[in-house]
């Protein structure tokens, strides 16, 4: 009973559902399939081309879609990496574009960027890699940016709307082939009231679909998280860039371009010191993109002009990609960074350097200023190096000026010191200088000012003399010196003193008139010293104690000045005295010159007077020849001695010079003029037959010598010429 029941029970047939989305889905797999819904097939005639006009204009439009598919620019793998795409992120002021950019670059390379300045490049995949830009909010910051910009990221205020700034960057991209854009809505987290919030929203990208075209991405960035955009939110964004397409514009292909991330100006820096406004030499250094750049091509640079190229030079990729960076001893963090003007990145290449950058807190190098008395310490406490370094920046002067203000001093003396006048007012200009010896005087050497340099300058240049009693020497160290370097150590012994400054050794000698006569046979490195350093008091001490002796003791000094003034030189370099010096200060009045300061000074023209009427060869300067004796010598001038001269040459008269040969004539005598003389041609030997010979002879033989001569002669000349002309 119960199975008869079961059989009859009547299922209701299935429905095929007419309207929602499996209707929707069976319908088309049905029509896929070229079948119609009660499972028939159409006929596939039907689908084919009615009218022919039709047809073509199919065709052909499938032949333009094509085309175009096969003229999209691309980037040309094949000729290395590509350069990073450049991202400018462009908005009105406040907007939040500086804080995009360190949000994008801590998601990319989870490193903290304090300052956006320049291109920023990052690795943003493993194919990829971007730069990104902040586009400056003035004109032609945004023209610039323009013309670069791969992808534009338009920040609009949501809470604002569109400003100005959007519609002219939109107006200047336009014509400027129009790359890429996306738009991003910041301060979202101003509304309140969240209807509010979705309405304006939908406003906004139905204008900026308007703005731009259909279907353009606009980002929503809801608010801030610590001072950040939300990571969510960032992360997203930083996802559609990273594998967005790019298509490069066809002008920007054809063209090469480099974006700038570096520069650097290498001009000499004495041309830029002294002159303000020389032409620079400028490296720059960049991606260079769309094609390759030629050597000698002229280049625009934005905001400067025209310019040509001095020298095109390829570099190592400063931010290389993961797969060609050597993975080996570097971590991938560090090299997927590179930002050098804002600072950041560790490794700088250069044409013929590379740097490594230490961050600021961990040692300050750069000299800091000191603000209000107190200098900033950064970093660790200094090493050698450290010091080393900071102080080659406290140099003033380079090195040329240094040797240009110094100088070596060869003589004890300076031999500048020559009459008794210069050495008077020598001694008297010490003491005044003295009073004011507070002047600062610059040191060549270390460009510090030194005053105890200064003095030991003066103590060379003249000289000092101590007041015997010692106690007033120590009363002097004491009062009026407290400047004086702590080095300046004095040893009396034996009536000189013994003095150390700056590490010199010094000798003084104890002054009085006897002991600088007794002294004078110690020629040693003896120097003498006036108290030019005892500021004001000393010196008028020396000379009120001297007294009487006033003149006596300058006069032996000015004796010495004068006898060290003309120092040899050849004797100083060679220690041989081949020549006996001129010292007219010392001749004595026998005309002989003595080594004793006890001679008689003699007057200079009295004693040039004296050497040209008794002139003597040990009087000629060596030094000096042209102060050469002349009354001794003959006068040249005039006409006999002329022509005599003038026979002796080739187009003289030869019989004329052998005459006066004969004559015996003082000039010609004692010279070997006719040597023996070998015709070499001939192998005839003509003897050493002097004119004097021949007079001795007859009249014939006298004139056979004369024509052999004159044969000798002509031959001689003859040699002359045809050597000159004989080219080897
Ligand atoms: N509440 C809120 N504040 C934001 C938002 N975006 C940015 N800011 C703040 O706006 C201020 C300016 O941000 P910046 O990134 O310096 O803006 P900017 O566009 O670079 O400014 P300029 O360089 O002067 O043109 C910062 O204090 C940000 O914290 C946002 O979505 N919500």
């Amino acid at each position: 009973m119960g199975a008869s029941s079961t059989e009859k029970q009547n299922h209701k047939a299935h429905r095929t559902s007419q309207s929602g989305a499996s209707a929707k889905k069976e319908k088309s797999s049905k029509k896929k399939q070229g079948t119609s819904g009660d499972g028939k097939q159409h006929n596939p005639k039907a689908f084919a081309f009615s009218s022919s006009v039709k047809a073509k204009r199919l065709q052909s439009r499938a032949a333009e879609k094509e085309q175009r598919r096969l003229h999209v620019p691309t980037i040309d793998h094949s000729i290395g990496e590509p350069p990073p795409y450049v991202v400018v992120v462009q908005g009105p002021p406040m907007v939040g574009k500086s804080l995009l950019i360190k949000c994008l670059v801590k998601h990319f390379t989870r490193q903290n960027l304090f300052e956006v300045r320049g291109p920023i490049t990052v690795v943003s995949g493993k194919q990829r890699r971007v730069q990104f830009v902040e586009c400056p909010n003035d004109i032609n910051g945004m023209i610039d940016a323009a013309k670069f910009t791969d992808l534009a990221l338009l920040l609009i205020d949501g809470s604002r709307g569109f400003q100005l700034e959007t519609f002219e960057f939109l107006n200047i991209l336009q014509v400027h082939g129009f790359p890429k854009v996306m738009g991003v809505l910041t301060h979202l987290d101003k509304f309140k009231d969240v209807k509010k919030l979705r309405k304006t929203k939908q406003q906004l990208k139905n204008r900026f679909g308007i703005e731009i075209k259909e279907g353009v991405k606009l980002f929503y960035l809801s608010g801030l998280d610590h001072g950040k955009y939300l990571k969510r939110e960032v992360l997203n964004l930083a996802r559609f860039i990273s594998v967005m397409k790019h298509h490069p514009l066809s002008w920007r292909a054809a063209h090469p371009y480099v974006l700038v991330d570096r520069f650097e100006d290498v001009t000499p820096p004495e041309c830029a010191h002294s002159n303000k406004k020389c032409d620079r030499n400028i490296i720059l250094y960049g991606y260079l993109r769309g094609c390759n750049m030629k050597r000698a091509s002229k280049v625009h640079i934005t905001g400067a002009g025209d310019f040509s190229l001095a020298g095109l030079t390829s570099l190592p990729d400063p931010c290389p990609l993961p797969s060609a960076a050597k993975k080996k001893g570097l971590r991938d963090k560090e090299k997927l960074f590179y930002a050098p003007m804002s600072g950041i990145g560790d490794l700088l290449y250069d044409k013929d350097a590379v740097y490594i950058d230490i961050n600021d807190h961990f040692v300050q190098y750069s000299k800091v200023d000191v603000v209000n008395g107190t200098n900033k310490k950064f970093g660790k406490d200094r090493d050698v190096g450290e010091s080393l370094v900071k102080n080659l920046q406290s140099t003033r002067y380079s090195i040329d000026e240094k040797l240009n203000k110094s100088f070596i001093n060869l003589f004890e003396v300076k031999p500048y010191i020559s009459s008794e006048n210069e050495v008077r007012s020598e001694i008297t200009s010490n003491k005044i200088s003295d009073s004011s010896s507070d002047q600062e005087h610059i040191d060549p050497m270390d460009g510090t000012s030194l005053e105890l340099n200064n003095k030991i300058e003066k103590r060379d240049v003249s000289k000092e003399i101590v007041p015997e009693d010692s106690d007033e020497e120590s009363d002097y160290e004491s009062e009026g010196n407290d400047d004086v370097d702590d080095r300046h150590i004095s040893f009396v012994d034996d009536g000189k003193e013994e003095e150390f400054h700056n590490g010199m050794m010094r000798r003084k000698v104890i002054s009085t008139v006897d002991d600088l006569e007794s002294s004078e046979e110690d020629d040693t490195d003896y120097q003498l010293a006036l108290s030019s350093e005892s500021s004001g008091g000393s010196g008028e001490n020396t000379d009120t104690e001297t007294g009487g002796n006033d003149s006596k003791w300058k006069e032996s000094l000015i004796a010495r000045a004068r006898m060290r003034q003309n120092i040899n030189l050849m004797q100083l370099v060679y220690g041989d005295s081949s020549s006996k010096l001129v010292n007219p200060s010392r001749v004595t009045e026998g005309g002989s010159s003595e080594d004793s300061d006890d001679d008689i000074l003699v007057p200079k023209a009295e004693l040039e007077k004296r050497m040209a009427e008794n002139p003597d060869y040990d009087d000629i300067n060596v030094d000096d020849r042209s102060k050469i004796v002349t009354s001794q010598l003959k006068d040249w001038s005039s006409g006999d001695y002329i022509t005599v001269i003038r026979d002796r040459f080739v187009t003289g008269d030869w019989s004329k010079a052998a005459k006066r040969g004969e004559e015996g004539d003082s000039e010609v005598e004692g010279e070997d003029l006719y040597g023996d003389f070998e015709d070499l041609e001939t192998g005839e030997v003509f003897k050493n037959q002097s004119i004097d010979d021949a007079k001795e002879g007859d009249e014939v033989q006298k004139i056979k010598v004369m024509e052999a001569e004159e044969w000798r002669l002509k031959k001689l000349a003859l040699r002359a010429k045809f050597d000159s002309q004989y080219p080897f």
